[in-house]
């Protein structure tokens, strides 16, 4: 799914004016209808008291539509307008004079208003600001915002969480409504997706709105959200008469004394996720602990006990891991900067491995084009360089990827994948998977794709999500603390089944 600008949003929503012949007031009405319908299937009348905080512009517009609603269901509402200015837009008065017809008096808030109690078990509806908030609110709208967030309400924004700029700004944002939840329109907003302005909400989910979507394709877009039907057209089947050669021979290269754990989780991921063999090059320490509990594996080992010194692989290998449990010692490094002048295939590089890049920024050269890295945010610091905020983050990872021909996996609540054009955001996952070994599963997964013959980016995607998947199902059994990295490959089965399930036809009607 495209994540668009909201310029383009607002350019979506006037070309669908005019194709479809409809006022742009009727699309406020199907917009904040859909809004309506959300919290009626929830609540089914029940009389918990609704606050609706409505602005002056179209969000604040579908404030005002949704408390027409409300009260045609026979709701326990109080609306607000939220008095900030006095350039109130023409859909907002219009649909302002339809709640006056019907004797609704919204409450008018100023500057001077004493604030509206919110009780504990009320719900917060915040229209106040959308994508149209273009500077920081004025002191008492802020005082407002930090009203309702230290109520004990359960907050809904309408489209955005008010306060939040959806794309960059120049200005600072110190007051934002957080929201548990956020009906966004359309589209998701990059700003849901990136640490500092996603911890604003809780949860977001999108209500179609019909925006004409043959406009939506032909707009050019540089940041997608990943879907589970996106994956299931990069899947490639298994066929009848293939065979363990036919998904190739992948090599997992890591470990160190006391950090075998970290190779054997990735090749054990990198098994599960479909490479007909794997083999695994190690220090001499790993072999009996390897040999003995990862029977499947084949186990090649350094000269040296301890790390790894010299990096011979006599086959070639269809893909190939390396990084984790590396250490960054003087041997290895060397090892390690051999190793790439020989490679030609692209590689999957994770943990130590990218730390030997980051300090000897030299080796770079020598990475096959589209190789896959997969840092965390330390780890990205050290190859990036810092960065001031998280749009400054995506340009720097981005320009890093373009510039060495590889793809970056930067790994988070919701890991972004790079390819120096464009940025994926995947959508599987929890907080569980902050976890020792993790990681080491992620590489061991996609290096299994990639043996497997999918591409650096197709190998990505779909590892990152199946990676993700695979923890939410075990987290659904067992919550996010108790998982452990080895959950994560037990469940790459069932994430695979889960994910190429076919799902029962979506109700038209549905959001
Ligand atoms: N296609 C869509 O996505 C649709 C969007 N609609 C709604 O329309 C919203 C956008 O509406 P608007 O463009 O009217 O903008 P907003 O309602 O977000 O903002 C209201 C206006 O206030 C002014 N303003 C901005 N920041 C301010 C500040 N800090 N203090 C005081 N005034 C400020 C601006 O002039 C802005 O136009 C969307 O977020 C959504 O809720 C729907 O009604 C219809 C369809
Ligand atoms: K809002």
């Amino acid at each position: 799914m495209k994540i668009l600008s909201s310029e383009q949003i607002y350019e979506a929503d006037k070309f669908t004016i005019k194709k479809q012949g409809i006022t742009s007031d009727a699309l406020m009405e199907r917009a904040a209808l859909k809004i309506f319908e959300w919290l009626h299937g929830r609540l089914q009348g029940a009389q918990v008291k609704i606050h609706v905080f409505c602005g002056i512009g179209n969000n604040g517009g579908d404030g005002m539509v949704l408390s027409r609603h409300l009260f045609e269901h026979g709701y326990n509402f109080q609306t607000y307008v939220v008095d900030f200015s006095e350039k109130r837009s023409k859909d907002f008065l219009l649909n302002l004079e339809r709640l006056k017809d019907r004797k609704i008096w919204p409450s008018f808030l100023e500057a001077k208003s004493q604030l509206p109690q919110i009780g504990m078990d009320d719900i917060v509806v915040d229209a106040i600001f959308g994508i149209g908030l273009n500077r920081q609110p004025d002191k008492w709208v802020a005082n407002l915002i930090k009203h309702i967030n230290t109520s004990p309400a359960f907050v809904i924004s309408v489209d955005v969480p008010s306060g939040l700029p959806s794309q960059k700004v120049s200005w600072k944002f110190t007051s934002v409504i957080k929201a548990n939840h956020v009906l966004s329109f359309q589209v998701p907003k990059l700003v849901f997706l990136l640490p500092e302005t996603g911890k604003y909400l809780d949860t977001w989910e999108i209500l179609n709105i019909d925006l004409d979507s043959d406009f939506i394709s032909g707009l050019e877009s540089n940041y997608f959200l990943t879907q589970r039907s996106n994956l299931v057209s990069i899947y490639k089947p298994r066929t009848k008469f293939s065979h363990k050669g036919t998904y190739g021979h992948a090599v997992i290269i890591g470990g160190s004394h006391g950090k075998i754990g970290a190779v054997q989780l990735a090749g054990r991921a990198c098994l599960r996720s479909g490479s007909g063999l794997v083999s695994m090059f190690v220090p001499g320490c790993g072999y009996n602990a390897l040999q003995s509990s990862f029977p499947e594996a084949m186990i090649l080992t350094d000269t040296a006990m301890d790390h790894i010194t010299e990096i011979e692989i006599p086959f070639t290998a269809s893909a190939i891991g390396i990084g984790m449990g590396l250490g960054t010692f003087k041997k290895t490094v060397v090892a390690f900067g051999e190793f790439l002048q020989k490679a030609k295939q692209p590689l999957v590089i994770d943990a130590d491995g990218i730390n030997i890049l980051a300090k000897h920024q030299e080796m770079l050269k020598q990475l096959p084009e589209n190789s896959i890295l997969t840092p965390h945010p330390k780890e990205l610091e050290r190859l990036i360089g810092s960065w001031d905020d998280d749009f400054d983050k995506l340009d720097k990872a981005n320009a890093f990827s373009m510039k060495h021909g590889v793809i970056l996996v930067l790994k988070g609540a919701n890991s972004l994948i790079v390819d120096g054009e464009k940025g994926y955001f995947n959508t599987s996952g929890n907080p569980g998977l902050a976890t020792a070994g993790s990681g080491d599963v992620l590489t061991g997964i996609i290096t299994g794709f990639l043996s497997q013959g999918y591409n650096s980016l197709e190998a990505s995607i779909f590892g990152v999500y199946l990676h993700g998947l695979a923890a939410d199902i075990k987290a659904s059994e067992i919550g996010f603390e108790a998982l452990i990295a080895s959950d994560i490959i037990e469940n790459l089965g069932k994430a695979f089944v889960e994910l190429l399930r076919p799902k029962p036809p979506q109700n038209k009607k549905e959001t």
